[in-house]
């Protein structure tokens, strides 16, 4: 792979999550939720610890049942995992399996919040980060309906009150001093309330003294909020951790796949689709008095090395004269592996004088180049190049001609205007589009047709381009290979023009 993917835990979690199979994410899952259970039991083992002090702001007669609750429900989830190998084996059902996991994880978890608070932190974190955590890790149609089920037990659980029923809550509030008196039973908006009422308390009396540091250590809002960030923050570092993973999976992923697309595997140059796109774009960029040159080499005999020395050593030849290319040239160019031993280079903002030079160093390099097949024989390749160069004052004609050939087409007929994009509507019909992937292919050429058509270049302008090299490749093949021709003195001896060659190679 071409990429060297450095973050800590990467690749285990790209594991986890595109290689393993759906049996181990469930099973991962199952783990988390172990953990997080794990987590509320040492809860209640410090509360029942501390009971002496906690009993006034924690409602013991409900922390019992929690405790046991929490307890059954742990010792269910270590048989669960001890009964997961079936499944991976593929022996069990991992539908129902998932379908208990959620289903009893989801009224676990429903359970917590309605008793430590509907509306707090936990609440928070569980319902949305508890179904992004299941949406990566099990069947999605599961976890969207146990979401949908929190949302509305969360919406119950805040309206159930105004019907005059009470909801069991372990919290009790029980400032025994200022600002209350009494004990009290209270929701989490009221505990917040009090809370913030003994903070601005503090700050009215001007100073942070010890005792109202302890009056706020000792309140119940103080200790159920301690309660609050330890039961989501070690879920929401996790779910947190996840998602920057998958994020830089994504990312990854999404480098490798444009990698893939866009470049030749064996000679990692540009593909040929990319090139032409490079092109493209190359030529819509050129600045008014700026030249465009491009260079089509072929290398020569080519048939007989893989002939000689075998199809393998006829692949290390290609990557090692597309290393060349690469060494040779500067940034700005775009080299492209164009077919089999034929590569296209594009040169932007390059004179013919220029493009010729660099063409001759690029022959005289590649000649130069010693190559070592199997059973250390070394031997030398020769390639052919056809250069031509778009000048400024050509390109300028050409736009001419088209603007030209686009009014005298409106004129004969009107309807026919927008003649390429619409083209490119016609492909649509005559090939009915199947998928999204051909939607966007189809409406990114239109895109570019009519990027070039702003540009007032005729749409198959690179073809013509390449098809005028191609002339000058042929000719070098011609007069002997390895060197350089040069399609502009060829034109020029010809006496034509660029439009008129190409009008004659159509
Ligand atoms: N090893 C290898 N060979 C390839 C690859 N792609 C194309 N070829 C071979 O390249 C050869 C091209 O042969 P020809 O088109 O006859 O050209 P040539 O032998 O180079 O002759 P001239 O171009 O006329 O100098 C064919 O034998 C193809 O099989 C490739 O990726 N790897």
């Amino acid at each position: 792979m071409a990429f060297s993917i450095s973050h800590l835990g990467y690749r285990k979690l790209s594991r986890v999550i595109f290689e393993w199979q759906a049996a181990d994410r469930a099973l991962l899952l199952a783990l988390f939720v172990l953990m997080e259970i794990t987590l509320h039991w040492i809860w209640c083992l410090y509360v029942w610890f501390r009971r002496e002090t906690y009993s006034s702001y924690v409602d013991m007669a409900l922390l019992y049942p929690l405790w046991i609750g929490i307890t059954l429900l742990g010792l269910f989830f270590l048989w669960m995992i001890s009964r997961s190998s079936p499944i991976k084996t593929g022996h069990g059902s991992l539908h129902t399996w998932q379908a208990v996991l959620i289903t009893l994880y989801s009224t676990y978890i429903a359970v917590v919040i309605l008793v430590m608070g509907h509306s707090s932190l936990v609440a928070g974190v569980s319902l949305v980060g508890g179904a992004m955590l299941g949406m990566m890790l099990i069947r999605r149609r599961y976890v969207w309906k146990a979401f949908l089920a929190h949302s509305m037990l969360i919406f119950s659980a805040t309206l159930i009150p105004y019907f005059g029923f009470t909801i069991p809550n372990m919290q009790q509030m029980t400032a025994t001093s200022f600002p209350l008196d009494s004990y009290n039973y209270l929701t989490y908006s009221e505990t917040t309330a009090i809370e913030n009422a003994i903070s601005a308390s503090i700050f009215q009396n001007g100073t942070l003294s010890w005792d109202t540091f302890n009056q706020l250590r000792f309140s119940s809002a103080f200790f159920w909020r301690s309660t609050h960030i330890y039961m989501s923050l070690p879920k929401a570092i996790f779910i947190i951790y996840m998602f920057r993973t998958l994020l830089l999976i994504l990312d990854n992923s999404k480098a490798e796949i444009m990698q893939y697309a866009n470049h030749d595997e064996l000679t990692q140059l540009k593909s040929r689709r990319y090139g032409l796109t490079q092109m493209q774009q190359a030529l819509l960029a050129m600045g008014d008095q700026q030249d465009v040159s491009i260079i089509l080499l072929d290398l020569d005999w080519f048939k007989n090395i893989n002939d000689n020395y075998g199809h393998d050593v006829g692949d290390q030849v290609l990557s090692e004269v597309a290393q060349t290319l690469l060494n040779s040239l500067t940034e700005e160019a775009i080299v492209s592996r164009y077919g089999g031993e034929e590569f296209l280079i594009v040169l932007p903002d390059t004179s013919h004088d220029s493009v010729m030079t660099i063409a001759k160093q690029l022959r005289r390099d590649i000649a130069e180049q010693v190559i070592s097949g199997d059973n250390h024989t070394d031997f030398n390749v020769t390639a052919s190049l056809g250069v031509y160069t778009l000048t400024h004052a050509e390109r300028i004609h050409i736009q001419s001609e088209y603007r030209a050939t686009e009014l005298e087409e409106n004129i004969q007929s009107p309807n026919n205007s927008k003649k390429d994009s619409s083209s490119v509507k016609g492909l649509q019909k005559s090939s009915p589009i199947q998928n999204s992937s051909q939607r966007r292919i189809a409406h990114r050429r239109k895109r570019v047709a009519t990027e070039i058509a702003k540009a007032q270049l005729p749409i198959d302008i690179c073809q013509r381009l390449i098809c005028i090299a191609d002339k000058a490749l042929y000719e070098a093949k011609d007069r002997g290979r390895n060197q350089v021709v040069s399609a502009n003195e060829i034109l020029a001896a010809e006496n034509s023009t660029v439009i008129s060659f190409y009008t004659a190679s159509k």
